[in-house]
């Protein structure tokens, strides 16, 4: 560091060194100013003395006698090495140019910086900060340079500079940009930054206005003549410099760097018996000292090592503002400052003495930089901003090849016809010029070809999905072709033919969009070898062109002209990022859409059933209960329960199979036929027809989907989908319940089984059974054990019309969904698009949020089989009735007590693949839909 500082100090105009991240420690450095007429007057002798190295000053005790033996073999010297130590000889630039000129840069980047000066009172420090209107200090430079830095990225950064000045005097804190009587409160926020309330922060669009605004504020600060200095400054001066920047060039994020820049003029340190202050001087002073005396104490507790000391940066308000510049997150520069007489050694040496414990103090700091992600409408915006940009360049470049070229025709016809090496040479130069120019030309036209050809596969990408959601919509609803049967033949046909012929179109889409995939894929291959052909071509021209042209000027326009293809080659890649970014994006909004559409479904459906629960007086169990509870939470403060309570009534009061709710209908109408069915390897049993009634649902844990975040489910269907064992993967040891802190779904699950599983059961009847005799007998059954069963005489078609409606809606609100995340899936797939059906049944489980089990079929605990619908009876029967008679866990009692006939194994073995032995056939998990939340 000290290297760099002086090697600044030298130069004065040496590029700003950026100092590395992390921590860092604070550079301190020592002004010892010249002596002054007074000191002179008094007699008093130099006794501060910088020695060559630079960085060492040395402090001669005036006391010391060369006479004393008893003291003859004791030094006589302090030395203090710091990081740049300037005496009187140093002029302000070297000042500046080895404390706050090197935290320039780093400020620029985004970094925090503090330059405060520290010593006695009359030591030279506002000197040093402010300095004279002839030879100004660092304050006025620093703002200089940084007006000149912000000037050369022109272009390239937009910046805003703003400003605001403060002092504290006598522990209170004054605006001195906008100075007025009141005081200012100081305010940590909740990251315990702190902050001046209400202070003015005021914009400076040149260095000029700066300069105004800080001998504006200059002249606000209380100085007053003391014994010791007649400028003496009462108070501590805080410039706070705040630069917020952010690049021109356009991208998908943007990001904002804000770095504020403290330059602080410390009061001086006194002592009274050497100022002689009194009354309100002695006021000041005492303040003074005891400000600076916390800032003492948190140099001493900062510099301890291992930093263990606690530091206490409450006790002054000095401490209190500076604490990130000593402790956190800033760069720091410290100039201590001693004046050189004799008289003035006991304030020399305690400003030495600190300035050296200073040394080790630590700051960490980081970068202070946000990213701003953009949404849709601003990728456009970008985009265009992009191609304007674009346009830009090519103006340029074309002013660029011009004037090279004319450079070079000028220096040909200015050589004599005898001079003919150099006629060759430049002649020479003037060819390579134009085969650079093409080289460049040609690498941008293959980058330009190349996005073109993304963005058509991309598009191509967005079209297959969609085709093949049609064809898979279509093979799942043939799957569940059943549903159909109770349509008419006539409707039936229309439909068929209907979807028949848009999934023959999907197919042929299909087919002519491979075809020009594969087209684009090969085009694209060429271009890739076109561009990096051009681009190694590209470097190897304009060093043999930078070496054959001689004249400077011709070597700077050749830089500027390559500079300029290369800022153009960027530029479409960024174009080609955000077009990609906004496929991306689009397609994500159009999922989250389509998922805050099916959600609404869903909620209304949960009401919807909730109602007829509540109209017939039907007995739930506990658990489904607080499940609802669990649900009713969920929802925003009941806001969305109260506007469904308002339609909904109409809906079910008015008994009709069409739905009345506004949004609903429109989903049901609209959406609902769109995204029909997409799941080819699930059969969600919420179907009313018979044909559910023949698959066998087995029951193992119930949670409702909401209990699991869209990441959950994301993750469970990925994690799911990745395994190489799905089988095995999917036992329900490895399954972990989702539990609410006051709720344990596993144990309730384990409840439900073994109180005989009167949910499922109760569900089971509810919804799926067909009306038939023996349902009525257990409906019967059900509702002599409920307190209030008048509801008994409602008729039973209604009753069955309005299950069947909600039952409909339920199927396709399930399947929307596992076709939603299908999609959502493919998506996150990246450019190659799976062929193969992601929704597979355990992944589809998975997004509605069930718990899966791999269960062996032996182990199945069947209850909805209407092959076996008296045992299910009789279960039922005996969960409602509390009969000793429970449906047993163990799974070989199980099987003895609803042990299945042969023909009804066989039947299960086929729909669940249980008997076979491919491990695709295996039987990989048992789902339940929550059907019981119907
Ligand atoms: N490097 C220097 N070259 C010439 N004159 C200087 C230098 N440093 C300080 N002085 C002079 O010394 C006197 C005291 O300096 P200055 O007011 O800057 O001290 P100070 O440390 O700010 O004191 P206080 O804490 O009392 O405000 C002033 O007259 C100033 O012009």
């Amino acid at each position: 560091m000290a290297n760099v500082l002086k090697d600044n100090l030298i130069s004065g105009t040496t590029p700003l060194p950026l100092l590395p991240t992390g921590e860092q420690q604070i550079v301190v450095a020592c002004r010892i100013r010249p002596m002054t007429e007074e000191e002179i007057l008094q007699g008093a002798t130099i006794i501060a003395h910088k020695v060559a190295e630079d960085n060492m000053v040395v402090l001669l005790d005036p006391e010391e006698d060369h006479d004393d033996i008893l003291r003859a073999n004791r030094s006589r010297e302090r030395k203090y090495m710091f990081d740049v130590v300037s005496d009187a000889r140093a002029q302000q630039q070297d000042v500046y140019a080895s404390s706050a000129k090197i935290l320039l840069s780093s400020v620029l980047e985004g970094y925090n910086a503090t330059v405060f000066a520290y010593g006695a009172t009359g030591a030279g420090k506002t000197y040093t900060m402010l300095g004279t209107e002839n030879n100004p200090g660092v304050m006025y430079r620093t703002l200089d340079d940084l007006f000149v830095e912000i000037k050369n990225f022109q272009g390239q950064r937009e910046y805003q500079v703003s400003m605001s000045y403060l002092e504290i005097y006598n522990e209170l804190i004054r605006d001195l940009l906008a100075p007025s009587s009141t005081f200012l409160e100081l305010r940590e926020d909740a990251k315990g930054t702190i902050q001046v309330a209400g202070l003015s922060e005021i914009i400076a669009k040149t260095p000029r206005e700066v300069m105004e605004m800080l001998h504006k504020g200059n002249r606000a600060r209380t100085q007053e003549p003391t014994k010791a200095n007649k400028t003496s400054s009462r108070s501590h001066a805080v410039l706070q410099v705040n630069i917020k920047q952010r690049d021109v060039t356009r991208s998908h994020t943007e990001q904002v760097r804000f770095a504020k820049l403290y330059m602080i003029d410390l009061a001086g340190s006194e002592r009274a018996a050497h100022t002689q202050n009194t009354g309100r001087r002695m006021m000041e002073g005492a303040h003074i000292n005891r400000s600076l005396l916390a800032l003492g104490n948190c140099i001493n507790a900062l510099s301890e090592k291992g930093n263990t000391k606690y530091v206490n940066y409450r006790d002054s308000k000095l401490t209190r503002i500076l604490k990130d510049s000593l402790g956190g997150n800033s760069r720091t520069v410290m100039i201590a400052h001693v004046s050189p007489a004799s008289i003035h050694f006991e304030e020399s040496r305690n400003t030495l003495n600190y300035a050296d414990r200073a040394k080790y103090i630590k700051t960490k700091i980081r970068r202070n930089v946000i990213d701003v992600s953009y949404h849709i409408a601003q990728y456009q915006q970008i985009i265009k901003d992009l191609r304007n940009q674009a346009q830009l360049l090519r103006e340029q470049r074309d002013d660029l090849e011009m004037r090279l070229t004319t450079t070079n025709e000028a220096r040909f016809s200015r050589l004599s016809d005898s001079n003919t090496n150099e006629r060759l040479r430049v002649e020479e130069g003037l060819k390579l010029k134009e085969n650079i120019v093409q080289v460049y030309r040609k690498q941008i036209d293959a980058r330009r070809a190349l996005l073109e050809i993304e963005s058509g596969l991309m598009d191509i990408k967005h079209e297959c999905t969609r085709n093949e959601s049609i064809i898979e919509n279509y093979d799942s609803n043939k799957e569940n072709s059943p549903r159909n049967g109770k349509k008419s033949s006539d409707e039936t046909s229309t439909d068929t033919i209907i979807s028949d012929n848009s999934v023959q179109r999907a197919r042929a889409e299909l087919r002519v969009l491979e075809q020009e995939r594969s087209k684009l894929d090969k085009q694209r291959k060429t271009h890739v070898k076109e561009f990096e052909t051009a681009k190694s071509e590209g470097r190897r021209l304009f060093e043999k062109v930078t070496k054959k042209m001689t004249s400077l000027e011709q070597r700077e326009l050749l830089r500027l002209l390559a500079q300029n293809y290369e800022y153009e080659m960027k530029t479409i890649e960024l174009q080609a990022e955000i077009f990609s970014r906004e496929h991306m994006v689009k397609n994500r909004d159009l999922q989250l859409l389509r998922m805050s559409q099916h959600r609404s479904l869903c909620d209304t459906l949960i009401y919807q059933q909730r109602r007829l629960i509540q109209e017939h007086q039907i007995i739930i169990p506990t658990d489904l209960e607080e499940l609802y509870q669990l649900y009713s939470r969920d929802i925003d403060e009941g806001q969305l329960m109260h506007d469904l309570k308002t339609y909904s009534l109409r809906s079910i009061a008015g008994g009709n199979n069409k739905l009345s709710l506004p949004f609903l209908s429109q989903i049901a109408e609209e959406d609902l036929t769109s995204a029909s069915t997409s799941v080819t390897s699930f059969h969600i049993p919420t179907n009313g027809s018979r044909r559910n009634l023949n698959q066998p649902v087995t029951t193992t844990l119930v949670v409702p989907h909401r209990t699991l975040s869209d990441q959950d489910l994301f993750t469970r269907v990925n994690n799911e989908s990745n395994s190489n064992d799905l089988g095995q993967d999917l036992l329900v040891t490895k399954t972990k319940p989702i539990s609410y802190s006051h709720f344990n779904f596993e144990q309730s699950s384990k409840q439900q089984l073994t109180k005989g599983n009167s949910l499922v059961s109760m569900s089971s009847e509810s919804v799926d059974t067909p009306i038939n005799k023996t349902d009525t007998t257990i409906r019967n059954k059900t509702h002599t054990i409920s307190p209030s069963n008048d509801n008994l005489h409602t008729p039973i078609n209604n009753k069955v019309k309005l299950r069947k409606q909600t039952q409909d809606i339920a199927a396709k609100a399930a399947q929307r969904r596992a076709n939603l995340h299908h999609k959502e899936l493919m998506g996150d797939m990246g450019p190659v698009v799976s062929r193969e059906p992601i929704v597979s049944k355990e992944n589809v489980a998975s997004i509605y949020g069930l718990e899966i089990t791999g269960v062996k079929p032996k182990k199945t605990v069947t209850i909805n089989d209407p092959a076996v619908s008296r045992g299910r009876a009789n279960d039922f029967r005996r969960t409602n009735s509390d009969s000793p008679d429970i449906l047993p866990l163990d799974p070989s009692n199980s099987t003895t007590n609803n042990r299945p006939t042969k023909t009804q194994t066989k039947k299960r073995s086929i729909s669940h693949g249980s008997t076979l032995t491919n491990r695709s056939q295996i039987p990989i998990a048992n789902v339940v839909v929550p059907r019981e939340h119907f």
